[in-house]
């Protein structure tokens, strides 16, 4: 078999990257570019619990049978050192409830106010296939807001390294040292590598072009 080239696999429609976040959108749209051709669907997944990269996986299955097709999807993280990584895949809910003063009250009976952030994109081809994780992470500290409030828990994140919140920062700073950032990167890898062929149609594509 030396010497063969992998058959492509032909995927029945472009990927979609399914999530109810525009910013997430936004963000994922100016950091893939035209380097993986794909659409999006809002849709509001359930909100599931357990281990960050489970949770990410089960979000993909139940977005590909939705779809029944191709999908991207991703889980956010926020994760205190101090509170051995919660909140976590929860920080929706606290952030809802307790806003950015309560985050950072959270933190007040400890010295460490270090956290990281996590982003796990999960890749199910199909309803039936298993999901592919790919995760990034930034490290920073849990600070008093700092900056426009338009994107979650932005305004309270100061990653390493820097003075600026993720909320102080340009965009394309953010975007390019990001949880989100990095485990694109991986996910641009995969698709750089992987023999992808989107069925003749509107979204045609082949990723090894
Ligand atoms: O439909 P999905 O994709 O699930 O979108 P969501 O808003 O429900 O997002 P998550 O379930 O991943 O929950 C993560 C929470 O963290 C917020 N968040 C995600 N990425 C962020 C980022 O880069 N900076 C600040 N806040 C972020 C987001 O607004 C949510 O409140
Ligand atoms: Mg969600």
């Amino acid at each position: 078999m030396s010497g063969a080239v992998a058959a492509a696999r032909v995927l029945p429609k472009a990927v979609t990257f399914v999530t109810g976040n525009a910013k997430k959108l936004e963000e994922v749209r100016a950091i893939l570019g035209s380097s993986i051709p794909f659409q999006s669907l809002k849709l509001d997944l359930p909100e599931l619990q357990g281990e960050p990269e489970d949770i990410s996986k089960e979000k993909a299955r139940m977005a590909a049978s939705q779809i029944n097709g191709p999908v991207l999807v991703e889980d956010t993280c926020l994760c205190f050192n101090a509170l051995k990584g919660l909140p976590g895949p929860y920080i929706k809910w606290f952030l809802e409830k307790i806003g950015h003063e309560g985050l950072n009250n959270l933190l007040i009976a400890y010295e460490d106010k270090s956290a990281f952030a996590m982003c796990i994109f999960s890749l199910a081809l199909g309803p039936e296939e298993e999901p592919i994780t790919f995760v990034g992470k930034t490290a920073g500290k849990i600070v008093p807001a700092r900056g426009p409030a338009d994107f979650g828990w932005d305004p309270v994140f100061q990653p390493d390294g820097f003075e600026q919140t993720y909320a102080e920062m340009p965009k394309s700073e953010k975007n390019e040292i990001s949880h989100r950032a990095r485990a694109l990167a991986l996910v641009k890898e995969h698709f750089a590598s992987a023999n992808y062929e989107v069925q003749s149609g509107l979204n045609s594509f082949s990723s090894t072009k």
